[in-house]
């Protein structure tokens, strides 16, 4: 019989509203009083390795639910994998785990944007879809997988579009790669392979910012360049910035600080097309490096992996650029 670990983090999936309607975390994850539909068909073993809201998940919390997601498989001859989570931050989450785990058997995150006793609430429903998409053959050798409203997305590409809404979670641009339906988890699509890159430690003082119209170098200006190992902005459209941001990002660069830049666009790539100044074409000769296909959240977590492994120069450049092949 297959063994699947669940790996409860907290979120709204773990949490309960109170008589005022306010949304509160529980001591006790109303997920492990639920009837076991999978008696007798899975081994399901629980364990909560936090209790948190979601934005109050770390890079070093991620590091942990990675090692702990390791010696499951090693070591606890375990078949599949499901975390709960927040779904604030869950596609940080997802998109670090998958960047930093060599496995194998399926990593499936879901979390629930109805808490545990709201009308409606889609906890259980998500988490039992996790579980049945965790322990699918097919979704084997497919990366961290994120199973939200019947659907299953990478944790590559998808992202939270809505504040409230259960069909919150999309993936711009490419589409989910599977759809859960009552009896069968289906997927349709082929994935491309990324490098794994495990890491034991963290760096700190890698930073995102935004970009809009009149933005100038001040913002840039403020950075400490002795902390800041490395910056992510989300440029304007396909990969363009205003003029006057230039002097600060060259401070930067002279600095040695690796600026990677996406385009705040909620689909689409950013690339060099446009040769004005602050264009994309400036802004490449300059040394910033474009990452094409992810967001600015996860192109910070790939900045963010990719220095702590110890990449620099060409080989980081090469590792943060292509999300796409
Ligand atoms: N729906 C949710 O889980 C949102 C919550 N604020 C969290 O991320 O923890």
């Amino acid at each position: 019989m297959k063994k699947i670990l669940v790996l409860h983090t907290g979120g709204t999936i773990a949490m309960s509203a109170d008589q005022q309607g306010n949304i509160l975390p529980n001591q006790h994850n109303p997920l492990l009083d639920t009837d076991n539909e999978f008696a007798g068909k899975l081994e399901l073993i629980s364990e909560e390795i936090f209790n948190l809201p979601s934005p109050h998940m770390t890079p070093e919390r991620m590091l942990e639910l990675c090692n702990r997601i390791l010696i499951a498989e090693n070591e606890e001859d375990i078949d599949g994998i499901v975390v709960t989570h927040g779904t604030d931050t869950l596609e940080e989450t997802a998109y670090f785990l998958d960047l930093t785990l060599p496995t194998h058997v399926p990593v499936v995150i879901t979390g629930a944007m109805r808490s545990s006793n709201e009308i409606g609430s889609d906890g259980l429903y998500n988490f039992r879809n996790a579980v049945w998409t965790a322990y699918s053959d097919a979704a084997r050798d497919k990366g961290v997988l994120v199973a939200m409203n019947d659907e299953v997305h990478t944790a590559r590409f998808v992202t939270k579009t809505h504040t409230t809404n259960v069909s919150t979670f999309r993936t711009p641009t490419f589409g989910p790669i599977g759809l859960i339906s009552k009896h069968h988890v289906h997927f349709y699509q082929e994935l491309i392979n990324q490098e794994v890159c495990h890491i034991d430690h963290l760096v700190d003082g890698v930073y995102l910012l935004k970009a809009y119209a009149g933005m100038t170098s001040s913002l840039f200006e403020a950075i400490d360049t002795t902390a800041t190992k490395g910056l992510v902005i989300e440029a304007l459209g396909a990969g363009n910035l205003p003029p006057e941001t230039l002097p600060g990002l060259q401070k930067l660069l002279d600095h040695k600080i690796p600026i990677v830049l996406v385009s705040r666009c909620f689909n689409g790539v950013a690339e060099d097309v446009y040769d004005y100044q602050g264009g994309g074409v400036e802004l490449k000769k300059m040394g910033i490096i474009f990452c094409r296909g992810l967001n600015g959240q996860k192109a910070r977590i790939k900045l963010l992996v990719g220095l702590s492994a110890g990449k620099k120069g060409a080989e980081l450049e090469t590792y943060v650029n292509n999300a796409v092949s």
